[in-house]
């Protein structure tokens, strides 16, 4: 007898939320485990300034930021082992994640026609992937509300400031004083104040979203909740 083995069903899952709670890390843990594509939004919007940036134009320009919005062309590779982020063909996925970079990012990403653009590639590469697997695991700031409202299923992940600047000053390593915290704290804070009170698409839970406090979990744990969530919700 033939046992038929069946194609899981494609989900696509937002996973929206400040910086430092973890998206990322929990996105592509999930995408990997579960076969699916990832997506990480964050990369397009830094690219985007990187460009900006390297064509001299000042970010808090909105008029000329906005005029250069549809030129340079930006790639996003979905593989969870190996996300990979190119502008006009070159690799940035270094320098995107510099100091200037992520102090210009808000900026850049709170004008219309930058979200335009970028939501668009964002949708396109979601369907694309939908299409043609098991899913994707979206993770930005404004996915559940705006980019995919018709998501499968919405996750908002949170942690407290204290907890993300740890998070976040460990990456850097050497010893966690007490100075170098509050900065990261600091500059954490300032971030998601930008990316929430801008008036186009800010970062905001979903109403359906799950809401997930990252603080007393470690990485396994919330990629087990998510892995959980989203087998429920395929077999609904
Ligand atoms: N549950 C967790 N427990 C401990 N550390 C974690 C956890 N989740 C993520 N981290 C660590 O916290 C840091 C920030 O995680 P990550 O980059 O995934 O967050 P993010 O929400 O995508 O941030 P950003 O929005 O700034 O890109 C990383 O060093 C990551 O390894
Ligand atoms: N869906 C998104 C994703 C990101 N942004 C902006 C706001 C963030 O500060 C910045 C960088 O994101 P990160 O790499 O830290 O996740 O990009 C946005 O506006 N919308």
């Amino acid at each position: 007898m033939r046992t038929t083995v069946s194609a899981p069903t494609p989900v696509v899952v937002a996973i929206d939320g400040p910086s430092g709670t973890g998206k990322s890390s929990t996105s592509k843990g999930v995408a990997a485990r579960l076969g699916m594509a990832y997506l990480d939004t964050g990369a397009q919007y830094r690219a985007i300034t990187w460009w900006m940036l390297r064509q001299g134009i000042d970010p808090a320009d909105t008029a000329a930021v906005a005029a250069a919005a549809e030129k340079p062309e930006i790639v996003s590779g979905t593989d969870p082992l190996a996300p990979t982020i190119t502008v006009d063909g070159t690799d940035v996925s270094a320098p995107i994640r510099g100091a200037e970079v992520t102090g210009a990012v808000s900026a850049v990403s709170a004008v219309p026609e930058i979200r335009a653009r970028i939501t668009g590639l964002q949708r396109s590469i979601a369907e694309g992937a939908a299409a043609s697997g098991p899913g994707i695991v979206v993770e930005g700031r404004d996915i559940g509300t705006t980019v995919l409202p018709d998501a499968d299923l919405k996750i908002f992940l949170t942690a407290a400031p204290e907890v993300r600047a740890a998070r976040r000053s460990g990456e850097l390593g050497g010893p966690q004083d007490a100075a170098r915290l509050a900065a990261t704290r600091a500059d954490l804070v300032r971030r998601d104040t930008a990316d929430s009170s801008r008036t186009a698409s800010p970062l905001a839970r979903a109403g359906d979203a799950v809401e997930l406090d990252t603080g007393d979990l470690t990485l396994e744990q919330v990629v087990e909740r998510v892995v959980a969530m989203i087998e429920e919700r395929r077999s609904a």
